[in-house]
């Protein structure tokens, strides 16, 4: 077969090494007057070369286990493939002509671009498992709620009265059973024992989680109904009649009876102004209140008045915080919202935050006014701003399986891979579901949340986007390129950020400026939007909040007027 033939048959990887091996100019190449391959380059073929054996192997493993994927084999084979390469190159007796090293060259492209396909076809395939895990993960969560909605227990008028009369503590096991592991009931029943302070040996205090319903508002005028997307292409002819991003309102059902106060630490004003709303919830609205560990001991230190205050113990109990708070108040900045919404790793509640920091971007309520403020959203309705969060797996080379991945990461604004405390480039490989996206070559990338593009990503030359906006932002860090500009992806996609086994160095994944994890060579890390998604109660509504924000917290396009007095034509 001619080189020619070989790069237009587009042949499979495994025949493109072949051939380029075996080729008699790839033997006789030789040293001399010619520039001949410097190491590096030998190297870095001899690097390509394992690294196509390795993505063979791997496509070997996905045909031969019925659709299972498995990248077990593929670190083995490519120690051994690498080893053999280089056994191989000094044996090789090199003599050159310029047409052969040309030729030489072409047969090393040809290897490069199977190469990248099997690596697309690679990334796509694992993205694609990574999109159904997630699938099977909400299928299971909703067969898991629809359950729950039709068990006898949280069903039925009668049951519900009589569930609104008992007074007796319900146990969290005994939640379990009704609601299964993940205790997503949006009717779950919890008892209050009586009203007004309560000793503190009645700690796990209960009462009804509140329903709301939401409602999408049309051009202003609040009907309450959710107009969906649709596309008409009646004869041929292709039209949007609806936009359904509208303001979206959260109107309760039943009274709300549990708030959780989410404060920031270290702050002397931010504790007198807890405890005085805790008060102030208790005595004017009785309403359960559930504050962190560290907050309950400085309460009890300050008053034994506070016994009413309920927390948690352990990580099982704060898994179950979403089925029995209808708010959550957080004071502080916007790391505080980051922070509240870092405890639910599953669905959460309305979010009302004080601003009580510098900046706060997603803290527009102001402290002073928390009487008026919380009146209004207890009594509702009111708007939100439905958040995004971004759902992060990091997969391991070391992993037997694809799907043998860590716990998932949620994260608000975004999550960050960067080179860390390495001083090396970060060498990153992107793809976009089935997609090659590019290969970052910098001090790292920024994949980010709408709520987050005023964050991090903001910083890094990313675009400011509407929290409304459905998509995932994609903000390299110091490219070493001219060319690489910020890239707004839809939100549907799946991002797959690897680091290639030729990676000088590690990455750092960190999430939402926390939890650091590091990425060895061959380790993985996905994202796609999750769906759980943070409801954040607005000031005014979703755009005039966001709007303030970005002029008052970033003066925002802040320049002098000029006078009128200038030269007229
Ligand atoms: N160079 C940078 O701008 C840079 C560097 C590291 C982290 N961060 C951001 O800090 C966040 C963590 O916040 P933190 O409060 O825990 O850390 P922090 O205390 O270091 O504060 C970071 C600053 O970012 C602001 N911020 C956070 N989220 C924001 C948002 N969505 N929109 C606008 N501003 C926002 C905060 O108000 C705060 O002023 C990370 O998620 C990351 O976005 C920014
Ligand atoms: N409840 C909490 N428990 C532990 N850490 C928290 C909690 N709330 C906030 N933090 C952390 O405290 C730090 C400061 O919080 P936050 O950003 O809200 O306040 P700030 O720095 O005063 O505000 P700003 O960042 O707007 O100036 C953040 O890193 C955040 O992660």
């Amino acid at each position: 077969m001619s080189l020619d033939e070989l790069t237009e048959k587009e042949l499979p990887v495994s025949e493109a090494i072949q051939f380029a091996q075996s080729s008699s100019k790839f033997r006789t190449l030789s040293p001399g007057p010619i520039p001949i391959p410097a190491a590096p380059s030998i190297r870095s073929l001899v690097e390509s070369v394992s690294d196509a054996r390795a993505n063979v192997d791997v496509m070997a493993s996905h045909q031969s286990e019925n659709g299972t994927i498995s990248t077990a084999s593929s670190t083995v084979s490519l120690i051994e493939s690498e080893k053999a390469a280089y056994e191989y190159l000094p044996q090789t007796p090199i003599k050159s002509t310029d047409a052969h090293l040309v030729e030489f060259s072409e047969a090393m492209r040809t290897v490069a671009k199977a190469l990248r396909r099997v690596a697309e076809g690679k990334a796509a395939a694992q993205a694609e498992a990574t999109e159904w895990k997630r699938k099977y993960e909400l299928e299971t969560a909703q067969k898991q709620q629809s359950k729950i909605k039709g068990c006898s227990c949280c069903s039925g008028n009668n049951l519900e009265k009589l569930a609104s009369q008992l007074t007796l503590e319900t146990p969290v096991s005994d939640q379990s059973v009704c609601c299964g592991k993940h205790g997503i009931c949006s009717h779950e029943v919890l008892q209050d024992e009586v009203p007004g302070p309560n000793p503190r040996s009645s700690h796990k205090m209960v009462g009804r989680k509140a329903s709301f319903k939401l409602s999408w508002g049309c051009n202003g005028d609040k009907n309450g109904q959710h107009k969906h997307d649709f596309v008409s292409f009646e004869k041929g002819d292709i039209t949007t009649a609806e936009r359904s991003n509208k303001q979206i309102l959260l109107k309760w059902e039943s009274p709300p009876q549990t708030v959780l106060f989410i404060t920031k630490p270290n702050s002397n004003s931010v504790r007198v102004l807890c405890a005085e709303m805790v008060r102030w919830l208790k005595e004017h609205k009785n309403l359960n209140v559930f504050v962190e560990p560290r907050v309950s001991k400085e309460l009890l230190a300050e008053d034994s008045y506070y016994n009413f205050v309920q927390t948690w113990d352990n990580d099982e109990e704060t898994k179950l915080l979403h089925t029995k708070v209808d708010l959550i108040v957080t004071l502080g900045g916007d790391g505080t919202v980051l922070w509240a919404a870092s405890l639910f790793k599953g669905p959460v509640p309305p979010v009302v935050a004080f601003a009580l920091g510098s900046l706060g971007f997603m803290t527009p309520f102001p402290s002073e006014q928390y009487r008026e403020c919380l009146d209004n959203v207890l009594n509702g309705p009111f708007s939100i701003t439905l958040r995004n969060r971004l759902q992060c797996y990091v997969i391991r080379d070391a992993a037997k399986d694809e799907l043998e991945t860590e716990e998932p990461i949620l994260a608000l604004n975004e999550v960050t891979i960067d080179r860390g405390i390495s001083s090396y480039l970060t060498y990153l490989e992107c793809y976009c579901d089935s997609s090659f996206v590019t290969c970052v070559q910098g001090d790292g990338l920024i994949i980010s949340t709408t709520s987050g593009s005023t964050a991090y990503s903001l910083a890094a030359g990313g675009s400011m986007v509407h929290p409304q906006v459905p998509g995932i932002l994609f903000t390299p860090i110091c490219p070493h390129s001219l060319s690489f500009r910020p890239l707004i992806l839809p939100e549907s996609v799946t991002l797959r950020v690897q680091v290639p086994f030729n990676s000088r160095g590690q990455a750092w994944a960190s999430f939402d400026g926390k939890d650091r994890k590091m990425l060895s060579p061959g380790d993985a890390l996905i994202c796609s939007i999750s769906p759980w998604p943070v409801p954040t109660a607005c000031l005014v509504d979703s755009t005039t909040d966001f709007l303030r924000s970005i002029h008052e917290g970033l003066h925002w396009n802040l320049r002098k007027t000029q006078s009128f007095d200038g030269p007229r034509e």
